[in-house]
C-alpha cells in the first residue's frame, strides 16, 4: 500500500504525520513500527494520525503510536506539530483548535512568533495530593540494582532511585539528578520504563534544576528510548519540581533538542501550558508492506 506522509519535528522529537481525514488507512502495529524504523522505513519517534471529529466543539481526533507500534494517550511535542500540520494543510483556519486524544481534549494555539502553545490539561500526581509532601516520592525498590551486572564509571549505580510519578494522560517517573549529562539514562532508563510498579510501562525523566525557572531534562521515552525532547515529559518534570517546592510557576526546560516553556499555577484544577517549536521537515510517500 502506498501512502503519503509528512515528516515533522518539535524540539528534535520527530514524527511521521498521516492524514486520515479522507478515510482510515487501517495500519497494523507492525506497519507503524515499519514507518518509525530509521533504516527500513521513514524513521520517527512517534506516528501521529489526523482524523476528523464529529463531536460538538472538537475539531479533530489525534492518534499517537510510539516507535514500538503501541498506541499511547498523549504526545506534547506531537500536539504542536499536529496544530502546525492542520493549519498548513488548510484543514482549519482556526488559530486555536480543540483536539480529542485518548487522554482527553487538548487545545493547541498557533502563536504569532511561529511557536505553538498547548493547554495540556491537568496533571495527576500519585498520590493525588497537591502540593505533595515527601510522601509524593515513591522509591523504586532495591530490585532495580539486582538487574544490573554492570557498574557505571567504576561505581555501583544508585541502589534505588527516588521518583515522582506524574500523569499527563501518559505516565511519567521523574527523578532529580545533579547533572543530566552524567545521568545513567541508557542504563536506568530501560529498567525504569519496564519497572513492575508501572503496569503500562512509563516514561523516565531525569531533571536537573538549575534555578527556580531554568531546568535541564532528558527523557527515556516509553516505547521509543531516549528522545531529544519529550513534551509531556517536560510538563511532568515541571509539575514534579513545583510540587517539591523547587520551581516557580513558569519554567524554561532545556532539552537536547531545544527549548520548551512550561507554565503551571500549581492547583489540582490548573492546566499545564506548554510552548515550543513545531516544523515540517519534508513530505514524502512510501510503499508499506502488508505486515500483520
Ligand atoms: N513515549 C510517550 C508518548 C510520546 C510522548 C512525547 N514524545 C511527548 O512529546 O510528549 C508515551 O509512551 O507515553
Amino acid at each position: 500500500m502506498q501512502i503519503r506522509f509528512t515528516k515533522m519535528q518539535g524540539a528534535g522529537n520527530d514524527f511521521v504525520v498521516l492524514d486520515e481525514t479522507q478515510g482510515a488507512l487501517g495500519l497494523t502495529p507492525a506497519q507503524y513500527r515499519f514507518l518509525a524504523d530509521r533504516h527500513f522505513g521513514v524513521g520517527a519517534d512517534q506516528i501521529l494520525t489526523v482524523r476528523p471529529s464529529l463531536a460538538d466543539g472538537i475539531d479533530f481526533e489525534y492518534l499517537i503510536h510510539n516507535a514500538d507500534g503501541g498506541q499511547v494517550q498523549q504526545c506534547g511535542n506531537g500536539a504542536r506539530c499536529f496544530a502546525r500540520y492542520v493549519r498548513d494543510k488548510g484543514l482549519t483556519a482556526k488559530e486555536q483548535i480543540r483536539v480529542q486524544t485518548l487522554a482527553g481534549v487538548i487545545a493547541p494555539r498557533l502563536e504569532s512568533d511561529g511557536r505553538v502553545t498547548v493547554d495540556m490539561g491537568r496533571p495527576a500526581l500519585e498520590p493525588a495530593r497537591l502540593p505533595f509532601d515527601t510522601q509524593g516520592l515513591a522509591p523504586v525498590p532495591q530490585g532495580l540494582v539486582q538487574k544490573w551486572p554492570l557498574t557505571l564509571d567504576g561505581q555501583a549505580p544508585e541502589a534505588t532511585v527516588m521518583i515522582v510519578a506524574v500523569s499527563m494522560g501518559n505516565p511519567h517517573a521523574v527523578q532529580l539528578v545533579d547533572d543530566v549529562d552524567r545521568a545513567p539514562v541508557a542504563l536506568t532508563g530501560p529498567l525504569i520504563e519496564s519497572h513492575p510498579r508501572f503496569a503500562e510501562r512509563v516514561n523516565a525523566g531525569y531533571l536537573q534544576v538549575q534555578s527556580r525557572s531554568q531546568v535541564r531534562l532528558r527523557v527515556y521515552e516509553r516505547g521509543v528510548g531516549e528522545t531529544l525532547a519529550c513534551g509531556t515529559g517536560a510538563c511532568a518534570a515541571v509539575v514534579a519540581g513545583i510540587g517539591l517546592g523547587l520551581l516557580d510557576a513558569r519554567v524554561d526546560v532545556h532539552t537536547r533538542g531545544g527549548l520548551l516553556t512550561i507554565a503551571w499555577a500549581g492547583g489540582p484544577d490548573d492546566p499545564v501550558l506548554m510552548t515550543g517549536p513545531a516544523s515540517t521537515v519534508f513530505e514524502g510517500q512510501i510503499d508499506i508492506p502488508d505486515l500483520p
